[in-house]
């Protein structure tokens, strides 16, 4: 019988807090029963309150765990997270321009508690240039699409900014919710749709990003169509933020998109 787990790949950075970044994308990858493997490009020494301390690894260390991961698992989808350097996201254009796989590039420039991950005028055009053209769909949210299409705060409404994204070469765009704009807005280079759901108080987002474009690249991966990859995407996403572990850490607490407290085994008395 063939086997159905999915066999997904996250080309991100650690969050030592668990989620966001890598740890999260696995767990968004396992909450669908995909597979995840892991290339990790850099490690952040952070928690629901912020970023202390980011670094970067050589490229040379993210060619051999690419080529280690690719030589032998039958990748099925690929999200692209966090890319700090300009020299890496260009190696990572030419690293990928071949695979026919479904790519996600969530082009992850700030965090929800506000910090910056990436020089954002250097990496700018090396995202567009680069990952833009062999991506599915791209998934930043409002600020992320500002600093990409250049356009002041809230200059744009989401319809112009997904549509900006599109004639900068990504061949889909989706625009994620905020406070002010709930649901996400989806833009695939012919029709526009808002991807219309709740927007939920829980201050439970840390990872909510990440965990929406893993859960597109596992949804894509197992063959389902663009858009309503990008609807359950946004539902599973905000059940997470919905479901989110409020009482973990003293910022922006973490989403939970595999039921935690469902799994929680009680010790049995013998
Ligand atoms: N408070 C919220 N309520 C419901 N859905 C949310 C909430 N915050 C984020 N989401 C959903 O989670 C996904 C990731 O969005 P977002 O948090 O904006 O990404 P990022 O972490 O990149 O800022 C989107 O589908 C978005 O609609
Ligand atoms: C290492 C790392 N990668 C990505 C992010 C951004 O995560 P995201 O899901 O967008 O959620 P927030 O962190 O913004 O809440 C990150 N924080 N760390």
């Amino acid at each position: 019988m063939p086997d159905p787990t999915i066999a997904c790949l996250t080309i991100g950075s650690s969050d030592s807090s668990g989620g966001a970044g890598v740890q999260g994308d696995i767990k968004a990858f396992a909450s669908i029963g995909c597979f995840a493997a892991t290339v990790v490009v850099g490690v952040t020494a952070q928690n629901t309150t912020g970023v202390r301390a980011r670094y970067g690894l050589p490229v040379d260390l993210v060619r051999a765990q690419l080529s280690a991961v690719l030589d032998d698992l039958p990748i099925r989808g690929i999200k692209v997270g966090t890319a700090w350097s300009p020299e890496l996201v260009t190696w990572l254009g030419s690293a990928l321009a071949d695979l026919s796989v479904p790519i996600v590039v969530d082009p992850v420039l700030v965090t929800a508690a506000g910090a910056y991950l990436s020089d954002v005028e250097q990496i700018r055009s090396a995202l567009v240039e680069s990952l833009f053209p062999l991506a599915t769909v791209v998934t930043p949210n409002r600020q992320e699409a500002e600093l990409l299409v250049g356009a002041p705060p809230h200059a744009l409404d989401r319809r112009e900014l997904a549509a900006a994204l599109v004639d900068l070469g990504a061949p889909a765009a989706v625009v994620t919710a905020d406070a002010r704009d709930s649901g996400d807005w989806f833009f695939d280079g012919t029709t526009h749709e808002l991807l219309a759901g709740a927007y939920h108080d829980t201050n439970c987002e840390h990872g909510a990003g990440c965990a929406h474009s893993a859960l597109a690249t596992g949804l894509l991966a197992g063959g389902m169509p663009l858009p309503e990859a990008m609807r359950q995407a946004r539902q599973l996403a905000s059940d997470g933020v919905r479901d989110g572990l409020g009482h973990l850490g003293s910022g922006v607490h973490p989403v939970d998109v595999l039921g935690l407290p469902r799994l929680v085994r009680t010790p049995t008395r013998s």
